[in-house]
């Protein structure tokens, strides 16, 4: 605000005291800056009386902004314009309101001038690393964002590896210090490798330990249909708020904003304002910022500002890690023959490995059998045809689905919840998040603009009835089994 009185290379006018005090006016609005400049467009010098220089303003509020706020810079001034001690009065115009127009996006002060960011510790919250502690375990419900995240993506069930030691590290420290270290922090690696689980785990360290502390997670698709309706209702003053009155933003797969000029224009701002605020922001990405041809350059060098991590494919022991740990916290018995050999198999994609180990011990209890290697073996061989990798596309599992349950695409991505329907779409999404690299938004998408969250409770549904119902697992081993024979 400094800028308002630095006028050095304005000598007191000569003519009469009305254009005078315009053009001081003139002078003040011209150098104020960011949310400053918002406040006083909306006002009017009105006149001069003296050393009082009265002006008018739309409503209470700026008034009772600018009175708080900007007096002393503004009287500062005017002092230095006038060379004289100056003072200000400040009325109240509602006309102005209409005279002047509502604010433009750019300088509109509500949406310019968030409260800096207070990452106040719980009174009972006890520091401890993320990692070692049970403070991330989340709350079972809540209004603040974090009811969003997934309770099993935690500090606590992440398992530290050479490939991930370091995005571990960086969301560990974001964790602790939100809006400190590093901001933004950029997430970046392929599908299925734990870049989801650590916004989560951020998401809920964040909120276990700060008070009061507003978390919002959006995937980057969510983020984009939001802006959508909101330009299509009127509502996009709603959005913004609903996107800048947070303390951390999360948000996933921001690779689907390439492309998206009007989303990114939208989000330049949010990231502006949120980080302005010292506000955190955690991304994750498939490639690094450079990467990200089709983002618009500016956006793409603020998403280098902070601090860029890469996530690799695990190793050997890492996996076996990974599947312990994930047999462990689902109740699942199998022993480290097993693990290694599942670990062996598998070995870019964790979501197949958690996958593979799911099938294996639902196949074992449905033969009421323990898990021993032969059995894997089994499982895993229809599992992983022999040959070359496949590529599967969710088109493929679609039409192969839909063929096998004898139904038509329309059928399959329809509404309709007849049994058999409802079976077939839920394995098609199951397998779709399993075999491809989509997001659970994309996935809805293809399946008729379904909600991310019928997508998630598809993927859980049939991972329970795997294990309960050999009919749902043959029907997945068979159409899995023909779907990478296709693919191939
Ligand atoms: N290091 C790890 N420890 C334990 N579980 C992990 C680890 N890494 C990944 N997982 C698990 O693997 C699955 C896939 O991870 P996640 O969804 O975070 O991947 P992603 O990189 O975000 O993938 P995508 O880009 O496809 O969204 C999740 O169930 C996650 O909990």
């Amino acid at each position: 605000m400094r800028e308002l009185s630095n006028t050095s290379e304005h000598r007191a006018p000569t003519d009469d005291p009305a254009s005078q005090l315009t053009k001081a006016w003139k002078h003040i609005q011209g150098r104020a800056q960011g949310p400053n400049k918002a406040w006083l467009k909306n006002t009017r010098p009105l006149t001069m009386h003296e050393s009082t220089v009265m002006i008018a303003v739309p409503n209470e509020f700026t008034r009772e902004r600018i009175e708080t706020r900007l007096r002393v810079q503004i009287e500062d001034a005017l002092s230095d314009f006038f060379h004289r001690q100056m003072r200000l009065a400040i009325t109240v115009e509602p006309d102005l309101e209409l005279s002047l127009g509502v604010p433009d996006r750019d300088e509109d002060p509500e949406e310019l001038d968030p409260e800096p960011a207070q990452f106040i510790p719980k009174p009972d919250a006890e520091r401890r690393r993320p990692g070692t502690a049970t403070l991330s375990t989340p709350s079972p419900s809540s209004n603040d964002g974090v009811d969003r995240l997934n309770p099993k993506y935690t500090f606590e069930t992440f398992v530290i590896g050479s490939s991930n030691r370091f995005a571990h590290a960086a969301a560990a420290a974001v964790a602790e210090a939100p809006g400190k270290s590093y901001n933004p922090l950029m997430i970046y690696g392929e599908s299925g490798l734990g870049k989801t689980h650590l916004l989560h785990a951020i998401g809920h360290y964040v909120h276990n330990y700060y008070d009061r502390v507003r978390v919002k997670y959006v995937s980057t698709e969510e983020l984009t249909n939001d802006f959508i309706n909101a330009i299509s209702d009127n509502r996009t003053a709603q959005f913004r708020r609903t996107y800048r009155d947070v303390d951390v933003l999360l948000i996933d797969d921001i690779q689907f904003l390439e492309s998206k000029i009007q989303t990114q224009e939208e989000f330049f701002h949010t990231f502006n304002t949120l980080h302005n605020a010292q506000k955190q922001i955690v991304m994750t990405s498939d490639r690094p910022p450079k990467l990200l041809e089709a983002l618009e350059p500016r956006l793409r060098s603020r998403f280098e500002w902070g601090l860029i991590t890469d996530i690799q494919p695990p190793d050997l022991e890492t996996r076996i890690a990974i599947l312990k740990r994930m047999a462990a916290t689902q109740n699942l018995t199998a022993g480290p023959d097993v693990l290694e050999f599942i670990a062996s198999k598998i070995q870019t994609n964790i979501r197949e490995l958690e996958g593979a180990l799911i099938r294996v011990t639902a196949f074992a209890s449905l033969q009421r059998q323990d898990v021993d290697l032969e059995l894997a073996q089994i499982v895993l061989k229809d599992l992983i045809p022999e040959g070359t990798e496949s590529e599967v596309t969710p088109q493929l599992i679609m039409s192969e689905t839909a063929d096998y349950f004898g139904i038509t695409l329309d059928e399959l991505t329809g509404t309709s919840r007849t049994h058999v329907l409802v079976t077939a779409r839920q394995i098609a999404m199951y397998l779709c998040r399993e075999l491809t690299d989509m997001s659970l938004p994309k996935i809805g998408q293809l399946f008729g603009g379904k909600d991310h969250t019928t997508v998630m409770h598809a993927d859980r549904k049939i991972r329970e009835l795997l294990r309960e119902r050999r009919s749902v697992f043959n029907q997945v081993t068979e159409l899995t089994n023909r779907i990478k024979q296709q693919g191939q």
